[in-house]
C-alpha cells in the first residue's frame, strides 16, 4: 500500500497544521464512510469521485473500496465490539472517531493488514480527523485485537440456542428484522438464512446481459474475459475490472445487469400466450434494465413495449437504456391504468410490474441501505405494491400474462402483496407456475408456483417472481 500524504480532505475541513501523514486510501475509505454517516450518502454513489479526488486507482482503489464497503457492511458487528472494548456505547462515540475506529476495526478483524500498521494508520487517522483522541483509539484498537471475530462473536452475541435471530443478526452484521424476514422467506431454516447472511456480507459478481440480437453471450465472453453464465441464456459472468470501460457496454450490445433480473424478464417473455403477442407493457421500468431486455426480445418478435416511469429522470434513463429498440417511455403514474388514454384496460398481451420494494434482496451491492431500510417501510410500500399490480392485472387482456416481480424476499412484499393485490382488484387471475419458463434443470425453485431466487443459491440476487394469468 503506497503510504503518501492524504492531507487535502483534512486541510478542507480545516483541522490543525500539524497534520499527520495518512494513507490515502485509507483516508479515502473515510471520506466515503462518513459522507454516508454524516450526509446520507450513498457508497457506491460518493466513491468513485473520492478516489479519482484523491488519485487513487488499481491496487489502492481496490483497498479504499474494500474498507468502504466492508466496513458498512459489517457495521452492526463491528459496532457491538467497538462498544465493549471501549466501554461504552459506540454512538456516544465523536461521530469522525468513530468512523475511523470503524475502519480500523474492520481492518484487525476482517483484513490482512498486520495489526501494528491497522493501529498505527487509524491512530494517524484520528489525528488527522479527530483532534486529540489518539489515545482513546489506540487503547480501543488495542483491545480490539485481544480476539478474531469469532471470539468477540461467542463472547457477545446471544448463544444461538436460546436466540438464534439475535445471534445471527450480531454474527452476520444484519439488523434483527431483516434476519428474522429472510428466516420466514426460507421457512425457518436458520442454516440456510446463515449461509443467506454470509453471501450477503461477499462482494457482488458482475454480470453483463448480452442484448439478443445484438450479441451472443458466448462471443461477448471472449470479448471481454469473461464466462457465460449459468442459467440465463443472455448471462456473462465478469471476473473483475470496470464494466464501464468495455467496449460492449459503451456501444449498447451489453448492460449491466444481475442475472437475476434477466431471468425474471425472461421469464414473462418465454411464457406461452394464446392470440394476439404484439403488446407488453413495464409498468415500473426506470431505470430501464428489464425494459432493455424485454425490448431486444420484442424486437425480435414484432412486439412493442411500453415502458412506465413515474419520476421524470429516471424515465430519461429508460430512454437511454432502450435507444433503438421498439421501446415507448411514457413518464406517468403506472395506476392510471384505465384513465390515462395511452394505458387502456385489457389492452396488454405481456405485463411486467417490477414494483418499488425494500430493495432487501439486493444488500450485497448496497451496503449502507441494511442499516437504513426499516420495518416501517413496509407499509407504504406494500400498498403501492398492490396499487401497482391491480394496475397491471387490469391492464392485462384476458388471457394475456402478468408477472409481479420484487427485488427482496420479504413475504409481506412477495405473497401477502399478490395475495391481496389479486383479492382486491376483482380481476379474474389464474397463477402459471413460474418454474416451467425458467430455464430447464434450474435447482432449489422450491414448490412453485411463484419462485424466489437467492444469491446464495443461484449466486443472484433475491428476485421474486409471480406469474398470472388473466382469465
Ligand atoms: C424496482 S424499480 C424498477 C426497476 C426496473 N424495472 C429495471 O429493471 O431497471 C421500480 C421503479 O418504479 C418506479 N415507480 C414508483 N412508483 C411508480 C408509479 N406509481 N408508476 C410508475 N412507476 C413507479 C420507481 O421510480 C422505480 O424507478
Amino acid at each position: 500500500m503506497r503510504d503518501t500524504a492524504a492531507r487535502g480532505g483534512a486541510e478542507r475541513r480545516g483541522s490543525r497544521p500539524s497534520r499527520p501523514v495518512v494513507d490515502r486510501a485509507r483516508y479515502a475509505a473515510y471520506e466515503a464512510v462518513a459522507a454516508v454517516h454524516r450526509d446520507d450518502a450513498y457508497a457506491n454513489l460518493v466513491l468513485p469521485a473520492i478516489l479519482t479526488d484523491a488519485g487513487l486507482f488499481g491496487r489502492d482503489a481496490a483497498f479504499a473500496t474494500e474498507l468502504t464497503y466492508g466496513t458498512l457492511r459489517h457495521l452492526g458487528t463491528l459496532d457491538a465490539i467497538l462498544t465493549a472494548a471501549a466501554g461504552r456505547d459506540v454512538q456516544r462515540i465523536d461521530p469522525p472517531v468513530r468512523d475511523a475506529l470503524r475502519i480500523g476495526a474492520y481492518q484487525l478483524l476482517h483484513t490482512r493488514v498486520p495489526a501494528h500498521a491497522a493501529v498505527s494508520s487509524t491512530v494517524d487517522l484520528v489525528r488527522a480527523v479527530g483532534q486529540g483522541a489518539t489515545g482513546f483509539a489506540n487503547a480501543v484498537l488495542r483491545e480490539v485485537a485481544t480476539h478474531d471475530v469469532d471470539g468477540w462473536v461467542s463472547r457477545l452475541a446471544p448463544p444461538m440456542g436460546e436466540d438464534p435471530i439475535g445471534h445471527l443478526s450480531l454474527a452476520y452484521s444484519h439488523p434483527q428484522w431483516i434476519v428474522r424476514a429472510f428466516n420466514e422467506a426460507l421457512d425457518g431454516d436458520l442454516s440456510e438464512t446463515t449461509r443467506l447472511l454470509i453471501e450477503d456480507n461477499e462482494r457482488p459478481p458482475v454480470h453483463l446481459v448480452a442484448r439478443p440480437g445484438l450479441v451472443d453471450p458466448v462471443d461477448l465472453a471472449d470479448e471481454v474475459g469473461g464466462v457465460p453464465g449459468a442459467f440465463s441464456p443472455y448471462a456473462v459472468y465478469l471476473a473483475g475490472g470496470a464494466p464501464g470501460d468495455l467496449a460492449a457496454v459503451a456501444d449498447g450490445r451489453a448492460h449491466v445487469q444481475d442475472e437475476g433480473s434477466q431471468l425474471v424478464a425472461d421469464a414473462l417473455a418465454q411464457a406461452p400466450v394464446d392470440g394476439p403477442d404484439g403488446r407488453w407493457l413495464d409498468l415500473c421500468a426506470g431505470p430501464g434494465g428489464k425494459s432493455g431486455l424485454l425490448g431486444a426480445l420484442a424486437a425480435q418478435r414484432d412486439a412493442r413495449v411500453t415502458a412506465v416511469e413515474v419520476a421524470e429522470h429516471r424515465a430519461r434513463l429508460v430512454a437511454n437504456a432502450t435507444r433503438g429498440l421498439p421501446v415507448t417511455v411514457l413518464n406517468t403514474d403506472g395506476r392510471l391504468v384505465g384513465t390515462e388514454t395511452k394505458l387502456p384496460a385489457e389492452h396488454f398481451d405481456r405485463v411486467l410490474v417490477d414494483a418499488p420494494c425494500t430493495g432487501l434482496g439486493s444488500l450485497r451491492r448496497r451496503p449502507e441501505s441494511r442499516w437504513r431500510r426499516q420495518p416501517s417501510d413496509l407499509s407504504a410500500l406494500t400498498r403501492l405494491q398492490r396499487e401497482l399490480l391491480a394496475a397491471g392485472l387490469r391492464a392485462a387482456r384476458p388471457g394475456g400474462l402478468v408477472a409481479y416481480v420484487t427485488c427482496s424476499p420479504h413475504t409481506v412484499e412477495t405473497h401477502v402483496t399478490v395475495t391481496e393485490a389479486a383479492r382486491r382488484s376483482g380481476v379474474p387471475v389464474d397463477f402459471v407456475d413460474a418454474r416451467t419458463v425458467l430455464p430447464a434443470g434450474m435447482p432449489g425453485l422450491g414448490e412453485g408456483p411463484t419462485v424466489q431466487l437467492w444469491p446464495h443459491r443461484h449466486g443472484t440476487d433475491a428476485m421474486f417472481l409471480a406469474l398470472l394469468r388473466r382469465t
